[in-house]
């Protein structure tokens, strides 16, 4: 047995994700007022904020840029050790951009990009949430007070991403990064989609095709309930503020997670978490692969509205869709 090959465990979260909006001001009202996120800087063309049961200063950054989409991905590890050894991995891929001094939140990090061109970075250094008296809760393992505005989300959860290569992405991110596959949806043999996670989530990151393959889009970020009760509380918001539902409450096949998809003001695709479906212990998890014609119905909702084709097809920066 001594040539198992073992996980990789220096990745330990996705700690913050950047998007870009030409609305800046109405994205940040978007998650600030209806999700009950709090600002906690602004600096430049970025806004930076955090959801009331996040540990850092940010989970967060609406930076204000001509198209929507994805500025980067920040992901934490386990150790300053850690840190330095996927450097070292990722420098081998050629795919690294070197260093930073880091951001406001967080400490130096390493910057790199998917080979569908997605920027992301790996850090150690983070600044923890410092709670103003009047914020602090009663609930002592909670950083800070629960708002009263909005139905406030809890915690960032996932990202989705859309590629020109999903197949090459994932097996970028499980070589150099440690992912482990636990979801997958093959078509003719190829892997179309892949739900990639280095905890016991299902996933942090999936992986998804860009339908004219066009490279380097965010399919959607994903924030934490945890309660299913409130994806339709805060529907009721979203149908009184005229923010489009796409998707409405909705419980996922794959991942089985109780969901709903809306459109902030910029344009980026938001999900919600009513719950994160089901949590991995196995540590030799097998992943579930589904074959992409059986997923319409099954994969993709399993209780709840068909899928709207925008789902599929559409991701952030838009780009004209032909006839896919
Ligand atoms: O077609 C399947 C889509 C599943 C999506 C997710 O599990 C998700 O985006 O969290
Ligand atoms: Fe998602």
């Amino acid at each position: 047995m001594n040539n198992y090959q073992e996980p990789i465990f220096d990745v330990a979260q996705l700690a913050h994700v950047e998007i870009y909006s030409p609305k800046p001001e109405e994205t940040v009202e978007f998650f600030e007022r209806f999700l009950a996120m709090e600002v906690t800087a602004r600096s430049g063309q970025s806004a930076y904020l955090r959801a009331y049961e996040e540990p850092y200063h940010n989970s967060l950054k609406v930076t204000e840029a001509k198209e929507a989409g994805l500025g980067h991905a920040g992901w934490r590890t386990l150790s300053p050790q850690a840190l330095q050894r996927r450097v070292e991995a990722i420098k081998e891929t050629g795919m690294g951009r070197g260093w930073i001094e880091g951001d406001i939140g967080h400490g130096e990090a390493y910057q790199f990009t998917l080979p569908d061109g997605q920027l992301m970075e790996l850090f150690w250094d983070v600044e923890y949430y410092q709670c103003d008296d009047a914020y602090r809760s009663k609930l002592l393992n909670r950083p800070s007070k629960r708002p009263e505005r909005g139905v406030p989300v809890r915690r960032l959860d996932h990202i989705n991403l859309m590629s020109s290569n999903p197949q090459k992405d994932a097996q970028f991110m499980i070589d150099n990064l440690g992912f482990r596959l636990r979801e997958g949806i093959e078509d003719e043999g190829n892997l179309i989609g892949s739900w990639l996670s280095v905890s016991n989530l299902m996933h942090e990151i999936a992986i998804m095709p860009e339908p004219n393959q066009v490279p380097g889009k965010l399919h959607h970020l994903c924030y934490w309930y945890g309660i299913p009760q409130n994806l339709y509380d805060i529907a009721d918001v979203f149908k009184e503020n005229d923010i489009f539902i796409e998707v409405p409450p909705n419980k996922h096949g794959i991942s089985q997670a109780f969901c709903m998809y809306v459109y902030e003001p910029g344009g980026n695709r938001v999900e919600l978490f009513g719950d994160a479906g089901y949590l991995i212990f196995d540590p030799d998890w097998k992943p579930v692969i589904w074959d992409m014609k059986d997923v319409p119905g099954y994969g993709d909702t399993w209780i709840g509205t068909a899928f709207p084709d925008s789902w599929w097809t559409q991701g952030t920066p838009v780009t004209k869709t032909q006839n896919v």
